[in-house]
C-alpha cells in the first residue's frame, strides 16, 4: 500500500488548469521532491493531497484513508507546514511551537527539543511576527514536526533560508527520512531535489512531466548532466528559478 495515492488530479482557477490530472504514488518512508518552476503547481498540487483543497477531479488516499472532505483520523498522523502567516498573533515562538504540542498531546519538554533542532532558542522569546522570514520558516517546520507524523508535507521549506540554515534543515529532514517517515517536499532548487529526493516529479503547467530518482532521470536524458537539463529537455525551455 502506498503512503501517498494520488490519481487523477485535477484543479482549475477560471480559465487557468493549476493541476492537470496528476497520479502519483509515494511510497512509505519515501522522500519524494515536487520540482518545478513557479507557477507549475506544485502548492495547489501539495494542497489538495493534504486535504486542504478539493479536487475538481480525481482522488486521492493518504495512509489508506481518504483526505476529502477533511479527515479528523489522519491529522494527528500526518505533518503540514503552514505559511508563516497561518501562526497564531502576538505569540512568542515557543508559545506557538508549545500551542501546537498541546493540541496534539506532546510534551512541553519535546515542542522545546523542537525549537533546539531548528536552531530557535535563542528567539524562543520572540513574538512570532518579529522573527526573519527564514526563522518563521524554521519555526513553521518544527510545528509541523513536532507530534512526529508519520507523512510529511514541506512547501518549499527552504525558500527564504540562509545556506547554513538550509544544510542544517536538509540534514534535519533527511534523519526524519531516515527513521522511517515519508517526506513529500515542493521545491524550485535543483541542488535541493538531488540531494534529498529518492524521486523527484518534474512538474510544469499543472502536469507532472517525468518522476524518478535524480540519477535515473539524468541518465535516461541525452546529453543531460544535471535535472537543469532534464528540463530543459522535456520542455524545450530552460528551467528559472
Ligand atoms: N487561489 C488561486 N486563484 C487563482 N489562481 C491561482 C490560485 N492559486 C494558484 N493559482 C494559479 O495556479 C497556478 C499554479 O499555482 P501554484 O501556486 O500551485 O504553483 P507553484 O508551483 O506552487 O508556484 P510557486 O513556486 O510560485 O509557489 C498558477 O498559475 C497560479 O497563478
Amino acid at each position: 500500500m502506498p503512503a501517498i495515492d494520488a490519481r487523477g488530479l485535477t484543479k482549475k482557477y477560471g480559465d487557468t488548469t493549476a493541476v492537470d490530472d496528476v497520479t502519483l504514488a509515494v511510497a512509505p518512508g519515501e522522500f519524494l521532491g515536487v520540482l518545478g518552476p513557479n507557477g507549475a503547481g506544485k502548492t495547489t498540487l501539495l494542497e489538495m493531497i493534504e486535504g486542504l483543497r478539493r479536487p475538481d477531479a480525481g482522488s486521492v488516499t493518504v495512509l489508506d484513508e481518504p483526505v476529502w472532505p477533511r479527515n479528523p483520523a489522519l491529522q494527528t498522523r500526518i505533518g503540514v507546514q503552514l505559511q508563516a502567516s497561518s501562526f497564531f498573533e502576538r505569540l512568542t515562538a515557543r508559545e506557538q511551537i508549545h500551542t501546537f504540542a498541546s493540541l496534539y498531546g506532546v510534551a512541553a519538554s519535546v515542542a522545546d527539543e523542537w525549537l533546539a533542532r531548528v536552531g530557535l532558542t535563542d528567539k524562543a522569546g520572540t513574538r512570532v511576527e518579529d522573527l526573519s522570514g527564514g526563522q518563521a520558516q524554521r519555526l513553521s517546520i518544527a510545528c509541523a514536526l513536532v507530534h512526529d507524523p508519520e507523512v510529511v508535507f514541506l512547501d518549499e521549506p527552504t525558500a527564504a533560508i540562509d545556506p547554513q540554515a538550509r544544510r542544517n534543515l536538509w540534514d534535519l529532514l533527511s534523519g526524519i527520512n531516515d527513521s522511517g517517515r515519508t517526506v513529500v517536499l515542493t521545491t524550485h532548487y535543483m541542488d535541493e531535489a538531488e540531494a534529498l529526493c529518492d524521486r523527484v516529479a518534474v512538474m510544469d503547467h499543472g502536469r507532472v512531466l517525468q518522476v524518478g530518482p535524480p540519477a535515473e532521470l539524468v541518465a535516461g536524458t541525452p546529453d543531460a548532466d544535471r535535472l537543469e537539463d532534464v528540463f530543459l529537455a522535456l520542455t524545450g525551455r530552460e528551467y528559472r528559478e
